[in-house]
């Protein structure tokens, strides 16, 4: 028997747990990105608005402890660490933290199932950075996992036992994702493994409506062409072109929890606009801690403990996931 020290590290985004954190966790996100004074005042408002904390951290510590019972229920006995890149637990702290307890090797898991500099290559960047002295195999963006797919099709399908039929003539269906600049969707497949998603979750809607995918959380500079149209933009034009439209329905399939920006953005901004015009608003849930979504993160565990390639388990990460792939884009670099 091995008696290698195995660990799991589960790498996120990281958020404010109270109003006076708002400010310093943004000061961290934005640190070196090109992000107006403007955009960040009306941020912190958005965050004070809800509170002045997130769920993400809560709802990562819960991801955890379901997946840790998961394992156990396989007969899979690792312990799961917590690093965030932008606030409490830092990663630099958990990776530190990890040395202390001697862990040789640590499967990485980043809570981003689509690949983009903030989603992929900044969170390898930030592992590097804390130069941890154990070995590290990295989960690659899963938004192509099986049981990913399944579990975003559940949550659509359990949408439709209670509101089916969905009437093509008055719905609009709209799937939403982080807006990212167009330059950093260039170097990635960002918006083609969007478009997969939206492909199969389309099959479990034969009869229309068609699925559009839409984004959302614009930043930086209105100058940086970023991914468009933006979801609340984009209710507008529906309810302006379509006079027989009654009903928005919305799937946030670029996020993997219900965190500030599904609650904000969609919650409040896109549900403002749809009530503006008379219509009904339906936003499903993220995968969460639905049990599809855990058996997906379990499945990548097991492979790992059993000496596979979790990644493989991946179809397509393995070969478009390259050493070069998911630059930040030149457009953010350039000097204004
Ligand atoms: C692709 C992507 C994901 C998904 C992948 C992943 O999960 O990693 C994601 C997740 C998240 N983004 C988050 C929050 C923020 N993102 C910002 C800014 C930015 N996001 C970007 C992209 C993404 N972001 C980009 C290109 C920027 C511009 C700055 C830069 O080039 O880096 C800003 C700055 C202020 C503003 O919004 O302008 C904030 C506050 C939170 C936490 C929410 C909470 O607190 O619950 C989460 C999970
Ligand atoms: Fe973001």
């Amino acid at each position: 028997m091995s008696t290698r020290r195995r660990a799991i590290l589960w790498q996120s985004f990281g958020s404010p747990d109270k109003p006076d954190d708002i400010e310093p966790f943004l000061a961290n996100v934005t640190r070196g990105r090109d992000i107006p004074e403007d955009r960040l005042r009306l941020v912190a408002d958005q965050y004070r608005a809800t509170g002045g904390a997130s769920p993400l951290n809560a709802l990562n510590r819960d991801l955890i402890h379901r997946l840790g019972v998961a394992l156990a229920e396989l007969g899979i006995e690792v312990p799961i660490y917590f690093g965030n890149r932008n606030w409490h637990p830092f990663l630099c702290d958990t990776v530190d933290e990890m040395q202390r307890d001697r862990i040789d090797e640590a499967l990485v898991i980043p809570t981003s199932a689509y690949s983009s500099y903030s989603g992929c290559r900044q969170y390898r960047e930030d592992l590097a950075h804390c130069r941890p002295a154990f070995h590290t195999h990295t989960i690659k963006p899963f938004a192509s996992h099986p049981l990913f797919i399944a579990a975003e099709s559940a949550i659509v399908r359990d949408f439709l036992a209670v509101h089916a039929p969905i009437d093509p003539g008055t719905t609009s269906v709209f799937a939403t994702a982080h807006s990212i600049p167009t330059a950093m969707a260039s170097t990635c497949e960002y918006e083609e493994q969007l478009t997969r998603v939206c492909q199969a979750l389309q099959e479990l809607l034969p009869d229309g409506p068609t699925i559009q995918l839409v984004y959302q959380s614009r930043s930086g500079s209105p100058r940086t062409p970023w991914l468009a149209p933006d979801v609340t933009d984009a209710i507008r034009e529906a309810a302006h072109t379509t006079a027989a439209l009654r009903r928005v329905i919305v799937i946030p399939i670029g996020f993997v929890s219900d965190h500030q920006e599904v609650r904000y953005d969609l919650d409040i901004l896109a549900r403002n606009a749809a009530i503006e015009y008379g219509l009904s608003f339906d936003r499903l849930a993220t995968v969460g801690t639905s049990p599809t979504f855990i058996a997906m993160l379990a499945d990548l565990v097991s492979a790992w403990v059993n000496g596979e390639d979790p990644n493989a388990h991946i179809p397509g990460a393995n070969a478009r996931c390259h050493d070069d792939c998911c630059l930040a884009g030149s457009n953010e670099r350039r000097p204004t």
